[in-house]
C-alpha cells in the first residue's frame, strides 16, 4: 500500500486504541486519520462523539473509504475474524494481538501471500521495542545464535514491585492492571502465556521457524514458592520471567518461557517495572541489548504508528528466513538446563527425571528443594511440573545441547 493518506478503520478503543488516537492527533507528519471505531459495549461512556463508533464490524470492513484496518481488541477469536476478512478484502492490517497471531500464524502468513496484502504487528512483541522488523530485516539467519529476554511487561512490573517495593503479588498485579499493562485476562500474563505467544512471533522472524504456542514449554510466575524466593534472596539473585530461543549446534532450536534467576550484573536483571529487554547474540555483531517499555498505551501505540508509517512506503514482511529454513525444528529432546525445584512431601520421585542433581535441601517446616540438570523434553513432560506445591525456576545459564554438555564433561574427566 503506497497511498499518502491512510484512512483507518480502528477496532478497539481501550488502553491501546485510545493511546493510538492521541498519538495520531500529536503526529501530524503522518497523514492518517481514524474514519470509524469498532467497539463492543453499547453503554460505555466514550471520549469521542457517538458518530465515530460502530458495533457492527462490517461497517468498518466494508467501508470503501477505509484503506487500513487497525485491530486493537482484547478478543482473539473476534480479532481473527476481523483480520482474516480484512486481508481477503485487500485492506492492509496492523494488529497488536499476539494471542490471535500466535494461534493462527501459518494461515495468516499464507493469507498475506495469497492476497498480496500486508499484515504488520510490531506492537504485538515487546510493545515499543522495534524487535520484529529488526529480526526480519537486519540479522541473517545463519549468524543469529539466540534471542533471549524479558518480553512481558506486566510480570516484570509485578516482580519488580514485589522485590523492590515489597508489595504482595495480588497488589502488584492489581497495579499492573490499573496501569493498563495487563491483558484483560491477566492469567495470560502471570502464567507466561503472553510471553509464549510473543516467543512464537520472535521464532518466526528470528529463525524462520513457525510453531504452535502449545509446542513451547511455558511456566509463569504464578507459582513461585516462598522457598524459591528465599533461595534467590540468600544468593543475591534476581527473579525474572525469561523467554529464550537458541540455535543448537546440530541446527535445531531450543525454546522455552520460564522464570529464571539472574546474577545482579546480568543486563536483564536490571530491567525494571514494565520495561522489556531483549538480547540477541549473533556471529559478527556479537551481543546486542534492546531495552524499552513493553506495555502501556503510548509505548504500544508508538509501535502501531510505526507500522502505519511503514505501510505508506509499501513495507511488508517477507518471511525470508522461512524459505531458507524449511528443515528447522524445535529440539527439546536435545536440550538441557539447570533448574531449582521446590516441592512438598509426596513429590520426591521427581529426582528420577534429573540427569544430575547438584544440591538437595529438606525441611519439615519450609519444604524441600533440589537443584540439578534436566532435559527440556523431560521437564515439559513431567507430571509433577503442574502438581500443587511444585515450583520450577531456571538457574543462571542458557538452554544448551545435551550432547555438547556431555562431551564437554567427558573432555574434562579425561584431562
Ligand atoms: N495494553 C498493552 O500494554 C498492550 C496490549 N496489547 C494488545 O492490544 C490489544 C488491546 O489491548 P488493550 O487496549 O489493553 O485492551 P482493553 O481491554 O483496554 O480494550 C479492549 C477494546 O477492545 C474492544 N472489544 C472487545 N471485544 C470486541 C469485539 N468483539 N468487537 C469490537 N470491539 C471489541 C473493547 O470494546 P469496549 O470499549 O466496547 O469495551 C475495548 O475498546 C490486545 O490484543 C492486547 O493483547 C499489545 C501490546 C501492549
Ligand atoms: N500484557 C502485556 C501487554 C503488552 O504486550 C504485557 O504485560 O507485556
Amino acid at each position: 500500500m503506497t497511498r499518502t493518506t491512510i484512512s483507518i478503520g480502528l477496532f478497539g478503543f481501550g488502553c491501546v486504541g485510545q493511546g493510538l488516537h492521541e498519538v495520531l492527533e500529536r503526529t501530524p507528519g503522518l497523514r492518517a486519520r481514524i474514519a470509524r471505531i469498532g467497539v463492543k459495549n453499547r453503554t460505555k461512556a466514550r471520549a469521542l462523539p457517538a458518530e465515530y463508533f460502530s458495533f457492527d464490524r462490517d461497517d468498518l470492513l466494508y467501508d470503501p473509504a477505509v484503506n487500513v484496518i487497525v485491530e486493537l481488541i482484547d478478543d482473539a477469536d473476534e480479532a481473527y475474524q476481523i483480520v482474516k476478512t480484512a486481508l481477503h478484502l485487500g485492506k492492509a492490517v496492523v494488529t497488536a494481538n499476539k494471542k490471535m497471531l500466535a494461534e493462527h500464524l501459518p494461515e495468516l502468513i499464507a493469507l498475506q501471500r495469497s492476497t498480496g496484502t500486508p499484515l504488520l504487528y510490531e506492537a504485538a512483541a515487546c510493545a515499543s521495542l522495534p524487535v520484529i522488523r529488526n529480526l526480519e530485516e537486519y540479522y541473517d539467519t545463519d549468524l543469529l545464535d539466540s534471542v533471549e529476554g524479558i518480553i512481558n511487561g506486566s510480570t516484570n512490573y509485578i516482580l519488580t514491585a514485589m522485590h523492590r517495593d515489597a508489595l504482595p503479588f495480588a497488589e502488584a498485579l492489581a497495579r499492573a492492571q490499573a496501569l493498563g499493562f495487563a491483558e484483560s485476562n491477566p492469567a495470560l500474563d502471570v502464567q507466561g502465556l503472553d510471553a509464549r505467544n510473543k516467543l512464537v512471533l520472535l521464532l518466526a522472524h528470528a529463525f524462520g521457524l513457525v510453531v504452535g504456542p502449545e509446542e513451547l514449554l511455558t511456566v509463569g510466575i504464578d507459582n513461585i514458592s516462598p522457598l524459591a524466593a528465599a533461595y534467590a534472596r540468600e544468593r543475591g539473585l534476581t527473579l525474572k520471567l525469561l523467554a529464550e530461543a537458541r540455535r543448537l549446534p546440530d541446527g535445531g532450536i531450543a525454546a522455552a518461557v520460564l522464570p529464571a534467576l539472574l546474577a545482579p550484573e546480568h543486563e536483564l536483571a536490571r530491567v525494571q517495572d514494565e520495561y522489556n529487554g531483549l538480547i540477541t547474540q549473533s556471529g559478527f555483531a556479537d551481543r546486542q541489548f534492546f531495552l524499552g517499555r513493553g506495555a502501556g498505551a503510548f509505548p504500544t501505540a508508538s509501535a502501531v504508528l510505526s507500522d502505519l508509517s511503514a505501510l505508506t512506503y509499501g513495507y511488508r514482511y517477507e518471511y525470508k528466513k522461512l524459505h531458507q529454513n524449511q528443515a528447522l525444528a524445535l529440539r527439546p529432546e536435545a536440550t538441557e538446563l539447570d533448574v531449582l525445584v521446590t516441592y512438598t512431601n509426596g513429590q520426591s520421585s521427581l529426582i528420577e527425571d534429573f540427569t544430575q542433581v547438584h544440591e538437595q535441601f529438606h525441611s519439615r517446616m519450609q519444604g524441600h528443594y533440589l537443584t540439578g540438570t534436566i532435559g527440556l523434553a523431560q521437564l515439559a513432560g513431567a507430571v509433577w511440573l503442574r502438581a500443587p506445591g511444585v515450583s520450577v525456576v531456571r538457574l543462571p545459564g542458557a538452554l544448551r545441547e545435551v550432547l555438547a554438555a556431555a562431551s564437554e564433561l567427558t573432555e574434562l574427566t579425561t584431562r
